[in-house]
């Protein structure tokens, strides 16, 4: 029998004082301190008792406390599900709001326990439009006009290759963030995956640099780097370069990427006939051709780091500032014109760490940054289902199989991402799954670079449904065509699950993207209460609320410092 020691004095009070009345209880109590060995020993000092209270009867406070004197709190009401569990009794309604105080009872609660292997709950879709969908675009909303990109009085040709691809209104973060690029700015934007970030600070660059190009200026020998934007993934290169392409085809503008795995060789090539205007690069890929002195970032108009949060991470944070030490960043918007300008910063991510301030404070004014964080930052998406279950680990590949065989007869298939934490684990799972028959493709960062190249792109075109991956694809790549995410091992961190399960319910995306996590290590529940707790009290996920905060302005302390 599991214990603890509690003083006798202060156990008696609590039994008699609070509403904690079981007579089994004091009974009990009042047993043990007779007998308690504690009372004998020389240490302790005379007149405490010690009394040991069984775990079972902690538990049975515990629980007491949980509900206040009930039996159990009613939370289910008319009404759709927000939270479905496996055991009813633990289902929530959406019209059930958790008093400020009361604890949520979980699903997860006993989830490190072996018996509760097969138990499951889902977090329901409780929207049909993200949330990042300008208010106005939702439905029963009708009153105001629809914001569209003209209002930003970009050009119109930008207009138009936007409508060419069904990209008519402005998503929130991009009504907010695009007039503000455009008044020379520095921007550090926080907002939900799948928001559209990439339009809004691709929109901004090429209106300004087609507005600031010369007329008569001959296309390859004038030349000269003008935005730098940096990603943490060669695939997320190529996927920016791709947008930075379309929106750049009718002005002649030049898009190309450096980026990581690539030899010097090919990085000189990349530089040797032709500077780029928007170059999009990896930070491995851009110091090395800095290093060789293939480019110049001191004319630079605009540096954009995408992908914050992995960005000053320590694993990039001390290259990016390398980079960023070499270009000259403007501290104010009068800076980021005429002659001897210097380059507009902007900092974009879908979570942010602490520490992003220690390094753009080396770099430029931090008190003269905007930051736009948007209302559902660190949220739960709550447009996706999300899905866990606890899972005996040998069971995982089986029930990833349920998992697809149930997409292709419920939805007729689509693209599925299956996150691994390790790439061995991706190579295992992809010989279990060629056993299987089933046809997939496997992404990993220990990939030779050549193998790597064009398999997201791949995946993205439909040639094949199914990427086993690691992390790497987790950060900012886009497809229109997953419908479910799998979490066949359990991230290791909310950011890592914020930005796994935001593969679905992206703009213009599927509309019924699902995310199914499996559950198997004692270690992996403390992440799934935290997620649960959050679902069912409709807050942000935990530990995530100070990651963003204005920076405080330079000026300010060194005032204080005279
Ligand atoms: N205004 C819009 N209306 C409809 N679709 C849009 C709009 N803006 C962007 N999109 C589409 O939304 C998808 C997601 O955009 P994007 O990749 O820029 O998101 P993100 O916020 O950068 O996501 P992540 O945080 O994962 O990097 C893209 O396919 C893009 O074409």
């Amino acid at each position: 029998m599991q214990s603890v020691k509690v003083g006798y004095l202060a156990a008696s009070r609590a039994l008699c004082s609070g509403r904690i009345l079981c007579p089994e209880f004091v009974k009990l109590s009042a047993g043990s301190v007779s007998q308690t060995r504690f009372c004998r020993t020389a240490t302790k000092p005379e007149g405490t008792a010690v009394i040991r209270v069984p775990r079972y009867l902690q538990k049975r406070v515990e629980n007491v406390k949980q509900t206040g004197g009930q039996n159990k709190i009613r939370t289910v009401k008319a009404g759709k599900l927000l939270i479905q569990s496996k055991n009813p009794e633990l289902n929530q309604s959406v019209g059930y709001m958790l008093g400020k105080f009361q604890e949520p009872i979980l699903c997860s609660k006993g989830w490190k326990h072996y018996k509760s292997f097969g138990d499951h709950f889902t977090i329901n879709n409780i929207k049909a439009v993200a949330p990042f969908v300008a208010d106005n675009q939702k439905e029963g909303v009708e009153q105001k006009p629809l914001a569209t990109f003209k209002n930003f009085h970009i050009c119109k040709e930008l207009v138009e290759i936007l409508e060419n691809i069904n990209i008519t209104h402005p998503t929130t973060v991009q009504l907010q963030t695009i007039p503000k690029v455009m008044r020379g700015q520095n921007i550090l934007c926080a907002a939900e995956t799948g928001s559209g970030k990439t339009l809004s600070y691709l929109l901004p660059i090429v209106h300004r640099l087609q507005a600031d190009k010369e007329p008569e200026m001959d296309t390859t020998s004038a030349r000269r780097i003008q935005a730098v934007i940096l990603v943490p993934s060669r695939e997320l290169s190529e996927q920016v370069a791709t947008v930075s392409r379309t929106l750049c085809a009718p002005f002649g503008l030049l898009t190309k990427t450096v980026g990581g795995g690539q030899g010097v060789g090919h990085i000189k090539v990349v530089f040797k006939n032709d500077q780029p205007d928007i170059l999009v690069a990896t930070p491995g890929a851009l110091v090395k051709a800095l290093r060789r002195r293939c480019l110049d970032l001191s004319e630079l108009s605009f540096f954009v780091i995408d992908e914050g949060d992995t960005m000053f991470d320590p694993s990039f944070s001390d290259m990016v500032e390398d980079i960023l030490l070499r270009a000259s960043i403007a501290s104010n918007p009068k800076e980021t014109r005429g002659l001897g300008h210097k380059a507009q910063l902007l900092v974009v991510g879908a979570t942010f760490p602490g520490g992003v301030g220690e390094v753009l404070s080396k770099v430029t004014d931090l008190g003269s940054m905007v930051v736009i964080k948007s209302k559902m930052l660190h949220f739960l998406m709550p447009h996706v289902k999300q899905t866990f279950l606890k899972v005996k680990g040998a069971d995982k590949t089986l029930e990833l199989h349920q998992a697809l065989k149930l997409l292709q007869q419920e939805k007729g298939g689509g693209g599925v991402l299956v996150f691994c934490n390790k790439s061995a684990t991706v190579n295992w799972l992809g010989y279990s799954l060629d056993e299987m028959g089933v046809q997939h493709a496997r992404l990993q960062g220990e990939m030779p670079a050549a193998v790597r190249a064009g398999i997201f792109r791949s995946f993205q075109k439909g040639a094949v449904d199914v990427l086993l991956c690691t992390d790497i694809a987790s950060r900012g790549l886009d497809t229109s065509r997953v419908r479910l995410v799998v979490n066949y091992d359990c991230p290791e961190s909310h950011t890592d699950y914020i930005h796994r399960a935001g593969r679905v319910g992206r703009a213009g995306g599927m509309e019924d993207g699902e995310v199914l996590s499996f559950v198997s290590h004692p270690w992996d529940v403390e992440l799934v209460q935290k997620i649960e707790t959050a679902a069912r009290r409709r807050t942000s996920l935990p530990g995530m609320e100070s990651d963003i905060h204005e920076p405080k302005p330079k000026v300010k302390e060194e005032k204080e410092n005279e």
